[in-house]
């Protein structure tokens, strides 16, 4: 059946003569080029639920919604992983923000994220704060999942400190261990599941950024330098992360065959959000606490769970806070405000 919808004419949805066509959700229709920024070319049936990614004027909304809303304008952004929200509480003038009174956010469904947002000071510098990070496992499209990350980027932040709970798969890790993450092996990409998947808006980003230098080489050797001055240095790591969609732990056949692949430290999130952070020109400075070893052998009475990785980091939530807030010092003293 055959109808006129936003100019174009359309067939079961599908606009035969020039490529699929359907008005996007807020009501904004085809203008007739069908390119990348066609809202028709972006919210057709053809495309799949993972390419289905916000615009450039949705992400827009969001900051503008936020910048609204806070005096703040952070140039370092933190994302607290599971369990290690009580990051943000380092922060001085708080203001929160839940996730579900900001525009196209998702919000948080895990037990450790408490899904809001938090600005404040630390160090004298003002900083962006999630206390809540999304995972593809919750049933979010991995775009969706690093969403957060663009909307900073537009806020103004050009540095991000990314967070995360991980098994150490490294067998010289000790549970509450920090992995300065050197670089990661995206598990989810290899199968096409990549935040950047989908029509590419230039103005996020060019369509094949270069990930290699995704974490950036000064940070790290700062962070291994903070350390010693902290006394940790026999504590802190720098190692390759992976991300798998969990929600399920891994098997020892897996974690045989990731130790192979010279991975160090397993988890179920930030590789979207460095892609993205990459993609959009942020420097990305990120770490893993080691909150459970990774069991590889079969006689292991032990199995991995959840409980054990909030309490690791409860146990280790003083640290990590001074870690994080000397990493801030650092940033502002290169250039971040
Ligand atoms: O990566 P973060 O969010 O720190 O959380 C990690 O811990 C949870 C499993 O205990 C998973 O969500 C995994 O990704
Ligand atoms: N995939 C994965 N994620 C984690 N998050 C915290 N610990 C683990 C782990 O052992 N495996």
């Amino acid at each position: 059946m055959s109808r006129k919808m936003n100019g174009c004419t359309v067939t079961n949805g599908y606009n035969l003569e020039n490529g699929p066509c359907l008005p996007s959700k807020n009501g904004f229709g085809c203008n007739n080029d069908h390119s990348a920024s066609c809202n028709c070319y972006k919210r057709t049936r053809y495309m799949d639920i993972d390419c289905q990614s916000y615009t450039y004027e949705d992400i827009r909304e969001t900051s503008g919604f936020l910048l609204q809303k806070t005096k703040y304008r952070p140039e370092i952004g933190i994302i607290c992983g599971s369990g290690l929200g009580s990051l943000a509480e380092s922060l001085t003038e708080k203001q929160y923000i839940p996730y579900k009174e900001v525009p196209h956010f998702p919000v948080s469904t895990v037990k450790g994220h408490v899904g809001q947002l938090v600005f404040g000071m630390l160090q004298g510098v003002p900083i962006m704060c999630m206390q809540g990070r999304f995972h593809y496992y919750e049933g979010y499209p991995i775009c969706k999942c690093a969403m957060p990350v663009r909307v900073m980027k537009m806020i103004g932040v050009n540095y991000l400190i990314a967070t995360n709970a991980a098994g150490g798969l490294n067998e010289s890790y000790n549970v509450g261990d920090i992995v300065v993450i050197k670089d990661h092996v995206n598990f989810m990409g290899f199968a096409g599941v990549n935040p950047l998947r989908g029509p590419n808006d230039e103005r996020f980003g060019p369509r094949f950024p270069a990930v290699s230098k995704a974490y950036n080489a000064e940070l790290r050797a700062a962070a291994l330098k903070i350390g010693k001055e902290m006394g940790i240095q026999n504590s802190l790591h720098e190692g390759v992360y992976t991300c798998l969609g969990g929600p399920n732990f891994e098997t020892i056949a897996e974690l045989a065959a990731m130790k192979v692949l010279g991975i160090d430290a397993v988890g179920m999130s930030t590789v979207h959000e460095v892609i993205v952070a990459c993609h959009s020109g942020i420097t990305v400075f990120a770490f893993s606490l080691i909150t459970n070893k990774c069991l590889t052998t079969y006689d292991d009475d032990d199995v991995a769970n959840h409980e054990e990785v909030m309490e690791t980091a409860k146990n280790k939530e003083d640290v990590l806070k001074e870690f994080v807030s000397r990493m801030v010092q650092h940033i502002q003293k290169i250039g971040g405000k």
